[in-house]
């Protein structure tokens, strides 16, 4: 900013300069105003002083003719004639002394040795001469206005001042004395320096046309003295303004003042050479030229500063032309290089150009060569038209879009790429001649033939991977069996509806579904029963939940519905219901037909969980807690239903610590031969007596050490302990051990059993191993091996809880089973479900066809056994024979069952062979 300003310095000088310039020319015009003043008020006195002067000797006239018309002489003549005297013999007398006095008074008085009157006369009423002095003139004209009293009056016609003052008696007019004096008389007083002197007075009448100067007038013409006489009074008048035809010295250096006379027709009128007014003042033309002086200066300080703007410019111009005529030249060079150097690249081009062109047409995979700017085929090489069953003429005439039925959606993809030069990849779909559809894979690079900018397609058929891929998308997210959606695609979809939900509010809601009594059909039907069970219920929720929400399979008979945007909670309670109003559902399995039940869990969006994890975690509570309490219903998530989470943690932690004191005991419960009923074993059952919580049944605390792994350190510490008291036993007698799956897996199991075999000495055979279906599910052929390995070892094996798990009969085929157990719930429900009986019954006969000893649990009353023993099983377990019991009774009740021998008859094949 200061650099700018400073480089403009001549600029600031000139607006410095001309600010001081025009202060200094303004109090230049102040003082100038102020002495014009004072010379202009100097010269106006002085006129004015001039007019009194004159003024005061009129007045004296006056004073003189009023003194005569009060003398006495007429006094006494106008008595004497009022009185009626005759003119002969007085009045003569009377205006004879009037003569005298007339005559003494005009001698009296003189000016400059001349007498001021010619004529002085005392007229009667009519105006006729009665006494007079001086050279008659005769009558005089009336009236004369007496009111005005003594006045001065000009009479043109004689060219002298005429002084009239009336005489009045008692209000009458009764004559006038009247003087009559020479102007010249008043010119004597009026200065004149004729000799190039400036100043001249001039006396004017009212009317202008009479002129009285001590000399000629030749600057006061008659014809001009009218505009003279209006000129203003006291007023300073450039002589050019009134005469500029008079030339008197120079008339446009002169100036004239009108000063009226008092008690007079006449003005004086001064002129003056302005030399002489305003002479010592500075000249105003001066002033106006040096007040021309700081614009101009102003104005040239501009001219300078755009003429120094313009040369800054032209000498940048000239540095820029400068440069750009050198970058010119080496541009040039570099010019004549790119042009060699575009020549050898256009004959590599064309050599190029040539060799592509061999390529293209000789390529294997089909190729076309498009313009991008409208779509359509320049070229296409042989495979493309085989492929698409064209001649490659036809071809060349058609546009992209006649054999892509979806270019114009893909066009995005690759027009405006292929125009700006770039290579893209894209996937569409082509169409042959005869209308077959293939999916294909397109890479297109730009190419430059003949000057015009094409996409060089090749093509790629994927009709196959892309069948592949839709079925592997469809089973990565549908169950193979019933084809509904899976766990995949239901958290795809709820993540979808959760991210809906929260951005625009609303409720939804996860049902789980559970298939109640699926097990015990998959158990004894086989699992393609199983399979249609699923199905036929996959297939019903189909039927029963809407188009637009969502069924899914989620595990082996857990289904999952999925209600999107709920007007509201109940809903998903009503759509629940109408679920389980529409159960059970009947199925027809070749000859048998059984009844599928089911119940439901509920969890709703946001109330039961804001994220997909926690309400579908939410929804398997509800479910638990609605097979809990009973089946065939259907429970909303309660928070509440979270505290058996946090009691069920609590119950791990006590676990733990029971596993730590020892405080798991071993119980063993007696089996007896179904016919003899004598005592066949035990089984041997675990009970943790908790200090606080009393006695926590295993079916509490077993699967919850399954599913945090304790039950690792429980089976091995049952295993151990039964071995080791059964070992003390005497007589020796087996002991059924239950196995769980988690144990059955585990990779160091079979040495582990080894040892305590043999750390116990208890005799291998005496041991039998209860697995579960669970164990042999998951992978068959590693089960079959570590049973088989088992068998090695000499333990006895038996299928526990059978009937209410997935296997079927086939599973007694092909495992090495030594004993299966069937469930109580079988045992209690064949008593009044003739399907059960006939399942039991068809178990029972292939048992002993398969050469398996039968053990049916849970046997509480007598009628159960009589129809176990009707129908061949061959061991019974239950409270009606006998409950589990401490280890330390055990010895006893083997004793007393002993002594008791004969009330049991034979011992049980098993107990024997032990033996
Ligand atoms: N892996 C292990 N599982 C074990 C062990 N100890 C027990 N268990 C399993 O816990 C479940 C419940 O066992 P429990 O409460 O001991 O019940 C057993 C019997 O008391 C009961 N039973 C026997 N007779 C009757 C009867 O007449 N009525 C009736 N209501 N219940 C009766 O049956 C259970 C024995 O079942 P099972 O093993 O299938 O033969 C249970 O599943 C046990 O398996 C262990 O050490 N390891």
């Amino acid at each position: 900013m200061m650099d700018r300003l400073l480089a403009r310095w001549p600029l600031l000088i000139a607006v410095a300069f001309c600010v001081y310039a025009s202060v200094l020319l303004w109090n230049g015009f102040r003082s100038q105003e102020q002495l014009t003043a004072g010379a202009e008020s100097r010269l106006i006195t002085e006129a004015q002083r001039q007019a009194a002067q004159l003024g005061d000797f009129l007045s004296d006239r006056r004073v003189d003719v009023s003194e005569l018309a009060e003398s006495h002489e007429i006094e006494t003549y106008l008595t004497n004639k009022a009185l009626g005297m005759s003119l002969r013999y007085g009045l003569e007398a009377n205006l004879d002394s009037i003569r005298e006095r007339l005559s003494r008074w005009s001698a009296k008085n003189i000016v400059r040795g001349k007498e001021i009157y010619n004529r002085i006369a005392f007229f009667d009423t009519d105006g006729i001469p009665l006494a007079e002095v001086g050279p008659g003139a005769g009558a005089i004209a009336l009236p004369i206005d007496i009111a005005a009293g003594v006045t001065i009056t000009f009479d043109r016609e004689h060219r002298q001042l005429v002084v009239t003052a009336p005489i009045i008696r008692k209000k009458a007019f009764v004559g006038a004395i009247m003087a009559f004096s020479d102007i010249s008389i008043l010119s004597g007083y009026l200065r004149s320096e004729p000799d190039g002197a400036q100043m001249r007075e001039a006396l004017l009448t009212q009317s202008g046309e009479d002129v009285i100067a001590p000399e000629a007038t030749p600057w006061l013409d008659p014809a001009l003295g009218r505009k003279f006489a209006d000129l203003p009074e006291n007023r300073i008048v450039p002589f050019a303004e009134i005469a500029p035809a008079i030339h008197v010295g120079d008339p446009a250096d002169m100036v004239a003042v009108r000063t009226p006379i008092p008690i007079s027709p006449l003005s004086l009128i001064t002129i003056v050479g302005d030399q002489q007014v305003y002479g010592h003042i500075t000249s105003r033309r001066l002033l106006y030229l040096l007040s021309a002086l700081p614009p101009l200066t102003f104005f040239a300080a501009i001219l300078l500063e755009q003429m120094r703007r313009r040369h800054e410019v032209l000498h940048a111009r000239y540095i820029e032309t400068t440069r750009h005529s050198d970058e010119l030249r080496d541009r040039n060079s570099a010019l004549s290089e790119e042009i060699t150097r575009r020549k050898e690249v256009e004959a590599a081009l064309r050599e190029s150009e040539q060799r592509f062109r061999k390529l293209f047409d000789e390529a294997p995979l089909p190729s076309h060569l498009i313009d991008p700017s409208d779509g359509s085929i320049v070229d296409c090489n042989a495979a493309a038209a085989t492929m698409l069953g064209y001649d490659r003429d036809s071809l060349r005439g058609m546009r992209l879009m006649d054999i892509d039925p979806i270019a114009q959606n893909r066009e995005v993809l690759w027009r405006a790429p292929s125009l700006m030069g770039q290579s893209v990849q894209f996937e569409t779909q082509h169409q042959t001649r005869s209308g077959e559809i293939h999916d294909v894979a397109i890479a297109s690079v730009p190419i430059d033939i003949a000057r015009r900018r094409l996409a060089c397609m090749t093509v790629v058929d994927i009709t196959e991977r892309k069948r592949a891929e839709k079925r592997i998308l469809h089973l990565a997210h549908h169950d193979a069996l019933t084809s509904l959606p899976n766990r995949i695609l239901l958290n795809e979809r709820m993540a979808e509806e959760l991210h809906r939900a929260r951005r625009h509010g609303g409720h939804f809601a996860v049902l789980c579904l559970d298939l109640d009594g699926f097990k015990a059909i998959n158990d004894t039907m086989g699992h393609d029963a199983g399979d249609v069970v699923l199905c036929t219920f996959a297939d019903h929720l189909r039927a029963m939940i809407r188009m637009d929400e969502l069924v899914a399979r989620t595990g082996g008979d857990e289904f999952a519905v999925l209600l999107y945007n709920i007007p509201h909670p109940k809903a998903a309670e009503q759509v629940a219901q109408r679920l389980l109003d529409s159960l059970p559902l009947s199925v027809d399995l070749g000859g048998y037909s059984g009844t599928l039940g089911g119940s439901i869990g509920i969890a709703i969006y946001p109330e039961d969980g804001d994220d997909c994890a926690t309400l579908q975690k939410n929804a398997d509570t509800a479910l638990y807690r609605a097979k809990a309490e009973g089946k065939g219903r259907y429970r909303r998530f309660e928070s509440w239903m979270d505290h058996s989470l946090a009691e069920r943690r609590a119950l791990e932690r006590d676990l733990r610590l029971a596993i730590e004191h020892d405080e798991i005991e071993m119980y063993f419960q007696p089996q007896f031969a179904c016919d003899t009923l004598q005592l066949t074993g035990f089984e041997a059952l675990v009970r943790w007596d908790h200090a606080e919580r009393g006695l926590v049944p295993p079916g509490v605390f077993i699967p919850l050490a399954e599913e945090c792994g304790l039950i690792i350190q429980i089976g091995r510490m049952v295993l151990e302990k039964s071995c080791r008291l059964a070992a003390a036993w005497r007589p020796r007698c087996p002991v059924a051990v239950n196995l769980s799956p988690l144990q059955f897996r585990d990779s160091g199991f079979l040495s582990l059993l080894s040892s305590i075999l043999e750390s116990t000495d208890f005799p291998a055979s005496l041991l039998e191993l209860e697995v579960t279906e669970g164990v042999l599910i998951k992978d068959e052929e590693q089960a079959l091996g570590t049973l088989r390995a088992l068998k090695e070892l000499g333990v006895q094996i038996a299928l526990d809880d059978f009937g209410t798990g997935y296997s079927g009969l086939s599973y007694l085929r092909s495992f090495p089973f030594d004993r299966i157990k069937i469930d109580k719930c079988f045992v209690h429900a064949q008593e009044h479900d003739a399907g059960t009986q006939t399942i039991l019954e068809a178990v029972l006969a292939m048992s002993k066809r398969l050469n398996l000893r039968v053990i049916a649990e849970g046997v509480e009353t007598e009628e159960q056994l009589a129809m176990l023993r009707m129908q061949g099983c061959s061991e019974v377990q239950g409270f009606l024979l006998g409950r589990p019991m401490p280890a330390s009774e055990v010895q006893a009740f083997l004793m007393s069952t002993m002594d008791d021998g004969e009330r049991y008859g034979q011992p049980a094949p098993a107990l024997v062979a032990a033996k």
